[in-house]
């Protein structure tokens, strides 16, 4: 199904100076979705954000935002964007509410407080509408900052590292907040160099790694397909060396001949060489364990090796 609300078409940005942030950029973002944007720093993530957002000028390229080009048509494609920026810059003296509604105001919208009054609530933001914003925790300021971008009723939101930071209780509260908002028909991209938040939040995961989108990928597809498991044995006997009859390229010994480490990704069980003749082998030969562990590989470990791979 292709219902793109984001159309990204062979975008470059050099920079005055003469740095390229982005290079040939294909990218479509689907309607409803949420996408996790990974790269290391300075691979190009905000860059990106800020072309599609307006905020900076492609060299090359276009980008249609629910059909408008953001450029020709600035201000239909803008309107339909919320942007929730890195930096924590709030009006220090001003309250929740002001602050928000005036966020409105920017966009040309009529005031309409049911509205203001639905996303302060859908933050829990509502209790402290009457603060000034330098009475609120940091975590509350963010949340501000995620009103503020949804105070114009955008279709879409970027979220540009929105747990950088953010203790580890604050940032599973962000996670809920980001998938209500999905949930409510809002379509979500945020930029992340925390793997654990892209393995936890996103329907599909793009790596971009020196201004190149490397990979782009339904995340399960992504972690079945990169991911590999790896089984330990703990053996009651050490062995010097592998028997014969038990080689096979999966297979290694560890731990001065104590362990057994067997790695694989799923396609030995297809091609008849799985666990279960791993075990028959293993009882042929006399050879017992007393313990086992498994491991299964992380998005961690697949972005490491996407980046390593191309550097
Ligand atoms: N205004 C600018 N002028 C020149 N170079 C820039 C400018 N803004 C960004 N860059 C360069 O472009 C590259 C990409 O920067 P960008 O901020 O897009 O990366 P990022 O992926 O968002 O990084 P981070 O994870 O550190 O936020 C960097 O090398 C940066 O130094």
């Amino acid at each position: 199904m292709n219902d793109a609300i984001i159309e990204i078409r062979g975008l470059n940005k050099t920079y005055r100076g003469g740095f390229q942030a982005l290079s040939r950029v294909d990218l479509q973002i689907q309607r409803g979705e949420i996408f996790a944007l990974l790269g290391p720093n300075g691979a190009g993530k905000t860059t990106l954000i800020s072309v599609v957002c307006g905020l900076v000028n492609p060299s090359e390229g276009q980008v249609l935002v629910d059909g408008f080009d953001n450029v020709a048509d600035y201000r239909q494609a803008r309107e339909r964007i919320g942007l929730v920026p890195q930096e924590l810059t709030n009006e220090a003296f001003e309250t929740v509410w002001n602050t928000v509604s005036f966020s409105r105001g920017l966009f040309g919208k009529a005031p309409n407080p049911a509205h203001i009054e639905s996303v302060l609530k859908s933050l829990a933001l509502w209790d402290k509408r009457n603060n000034r914003l330098i009475t609120l925790s940091g975590g509350m300021k963010r949340r501000v900052l995620i009103a503020k971008a949804l105070s114009h009723e955008p279709r879409i939101l970027f979220l540009d590292e929105p747990t950088a930071g953010v203790d580890v209780e604050l940032r599973r509260e962000m996670w809920q907040v980001v998938r209500e908002l999905r949930d409510n028909g809002v379509t979500i991209i945020l930029t992340t160099h925390y793997i654990e938040e892209a393995e936890e939040m996103a329907d599909r995961i793009g790596v971009i790694n020196n201004g190149e989108i490397v990979l782009v990928e339904d995340k399960h597809a992504l972690m079945s397909k990169l991911g590999s498991k790896q089984l330990t044995l703990y053996l009651n006997e050490p062995l010097e060396i592998l028997p014969s009859a038990l080689d096979r390229p999966e297979l290694s010994l560890s731990a001065e001949g104590h362990e057994l480490v067997y790695t694989y990704d799923g396609h030995q069980e297809e091609d008849g060489h799985g666990i279960p003749a791993l075990l028959t082998d293993l009882e042929r030969e006399g050879i017992t364990f007393k313990d086992l562990h498994t491991r299964q590989s992380s998005l961690e470990d697949i972005f490491v090796d996407l980046v390593k791979e191309r550097a």
